[in-house]
């Protein structure tokens, strides 16, 4: 994955955007291959290249990270063993992390070239994070996670999954806390983190761009810089997960191998290692998918799974779950949200700003009002630029209310009204289901009633008596949503959200608090949700060093001015 956004908040925003904490792993067991004992080193190969391709085809919408373990491709052959694995890890969809696992710890030097042999882009295996023994101290960590590899980020082997575990990790130790070492690693994780940030003399306020993983954090300070190291303990023990838990805090993110094939019980995991804003945690599964008929079905059963034991964990603790679990816009009934930014808004406004859709300067509105800022989605107009729109839509639409507690759309059909809101229609539609697996109908109107061929003013799948989402690019009065809106309860559709790309989050006058998407999401009674609203393109401003300060200047006064 290429980012500048450091490996913890990748998997951060990854979790949040697809609702998911479901990690699978790759491990090409020679005994799944389907291989005779005789097959050469090239056979083995293409076998476990195979093998991972059609469980990442698959998964891909379900999973945070995909974790190759690093021993079953050493095994396949001295000469094509690392190469299968880069290939694998090549065939990836770039926007999902890769956690190697690889368990390594060594003297500080060799520690380096190991974190070359994993993280170099060239000669390496191009990881974004690995798994690490901590045993030998911190600098067997810190090149992994410091220099040149900043950004990258480490799980460290805390208390494993393997009834092995107690020989070592569950010993007690004779210190001033009587803790045991898992526990002490676990403390750990949060000390060396800052001492890599340290290292890397990288001012812990400046440092921290991270506006996705609020939901990581109840109850960290937001000056602290985001972890970068997490912890292995096993969901095979439930007693040792809440320890940890306690020992580490809620920001560090804990993986936690064994459900499925070694027995771990997903429902006590859960409960043990979640923090209280439901997340920091991932469960990562490896033979239960690649073994399944269906590993697809598989996945996406695990992560219903997983949220459905999120869920009751929040309730159990008394937590208003939904917004925290996987959303950093707080108000998607058009008030423009919070000022957070996640990951896929970060990604849209770049984009965006790339393609000259999103200008900064000075613009006559419509309203007579001077902008800082103009948005025209007409320009988005070539390939790369709409795969990515659909995407930002489609991960919009996940992070918001638009998802019900298990993890479902709350809509059959997506809606796009002539013109404009047709190709964004079919981008959405085609982007929920290869970004989340989400199947839904598709249709659009035409504005002419033809009277040959399909005839009628309505396309596509039918959508009476069932629940729509209307998609568009951007509300100005509003009148087309409510066009929309009245056409679908004619034909007895039940119109049930509104998505679109960019809220202005503005006054519609100055005696009128409302912007018109509050008062489109008043009036129809459904939610709006947008990719960014005004907020979010402030705060981009104040994160981001490529525009100049008067440029946010200009936006912060027009927000003051106008802004809802
Ligand atoms: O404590 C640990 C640390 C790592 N693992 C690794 O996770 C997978 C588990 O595979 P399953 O098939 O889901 O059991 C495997 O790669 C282990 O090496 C672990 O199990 N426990």
């Amino acid at each position: 994955m290429t980012s500048s956004s450091s490996f913890f908040q990748q998997l951060s925003s990854r979790s949040q955007s697809i609702n998911s904490l479901l990690c699978i792993g790759l491990d090409p067991h020679f005994k799944e291959l389907n291989l005779p004992p005789t097959a050469n080193e090239t056979e083995r190969a293409e076998a476990a290249y195979q093998f991972c391709q059609r469980i990442i085809d698959a998964t891909h919408p379900y999973t945070v990270c995909y974790k190759p373990n690093a021993a079953f491709f050493e095994a396949i052959g001295t000469k094509l063993g690392c190469a299968t694995l880069r290939r694998v890890i090549d065939s990836i969809p770039s926007d999902i992390p890769i956690l190697l696992d690889v368990k390594r710890g060594d003297i500080g030097t060799t520690a380096s070239a190991y974190a070359d042999a994993c993280y170099d882009t060239v000669h390496g295996l191009n990881g974004d994070g690995v798994t690490l023994s901590p045993l030998m101290g911190w600098d067997s960590v810190e090149p992994f996670i410091t220099g040149k590899y900043a950004n990258k980020g480490a799980f460290l082997l805390c208390k494993t999954s393997n009834p092995g575990s107690n020989d070592i990790l569950a010993l007690t130790l004779q210190n001033n806390n009587n803790e045991t070492l898992f526990e002490k690693i676990a403390r750990l994780a949060n000390e060396w983190s800052q001492k890599a940030v340290v290292s890397d003399n990288v001012p812990s306020s400046s440092s921290s761009t991270d506006n996705n993983n609020t939901t990581s954090s109840s109850s960290s300070s937001s000056s602290s810089p985001p972890p970068k190291l997490g912890l292995v303990v096993g969901a095979t023990d439930p007693q040792a997960l809440s320890a940890a838990r306690r020992a580490a805090g809620p920001d560090v993110w804990i993986l936690a191998p064994g459900v499925g094939a070694q027995g771990g019980d997903l429902a006590s995991a859960c409960k043990a290692g979640l923090n209280d804003a439901g997340t920091g945690m991932l469960i990562p599964v490896s033979r239960s998918v690649s073994g399944a008929a269906d590993p697809g079905a598989e996945a996406q059963r695990l992560k219903d799974e997983i949220n459905a034991a999120r869920s009751a964990v929040l309730e159990a603790r008394g937590v208003k779950k939904r917004k925290q679990i996987d959303n950093t816009n707080e108000d998607h009934g058009g008030g423009g949200g919070g000022g957070g930014v996640a990951l896929y808004q970060k990604e849209f406004l770049e984009f965006s700003l790339q393609e000259g859709v999103l200008k900064f300067g000075s613009f006559v509105l419509k309203s007579g009002r001077t902008s800082p800022y103009f948005f025209n989605a007409g320009l988005f107009s070539s390939g790369s630029a709409l795969h990515k729109l659909g995407k930002s839509y489609a991960a919009a639409i996940m992070a918001s209310e638009l998802v019900d507690k298990d993890g479902k759309v709350t809509f059959d059909v997506v809606f796009g009204p002539a013109y404009k809101g047709i190709s964004l229609g079919a981008l959405v539609c085609a982007a929920l289901y290869n970004n989340f697996g989400v199947e839904t109908g598709f249709a659009y109107n035409r504005k002419e009633v033809k009277d040959h061929g399909e005839g009628g003013i309505l396309v596509g799948a039918s959508m009476a008596g069932k629940r729509v989402l209307i998609v568009d690019d951007v509300i100005t009065a509003g009148t087309a949503i409510r066009e929309s809106y009245d056409l679908l309860k004619s034909i007895e559709a039940i119109p049930v959200g509104v998505s679109i790309a960019l809220d202005r989050a503005e006054k519609k006058s100055l005696d009128d608090p409302l912007s018109a998407v509050q008062a489109v999401a008043r009036d129809l009674n459904i939610p709006v949700v947008s990719i960014v609203a005004l907020p979010q393109l402030q705060e981009y401003l104040r994160c981001s060093s490529k525009y100049d300060e008067e440029v946010l200047k200009h936006v912060t006064e027009y927000r003051s001015m106008y802004g809802v």
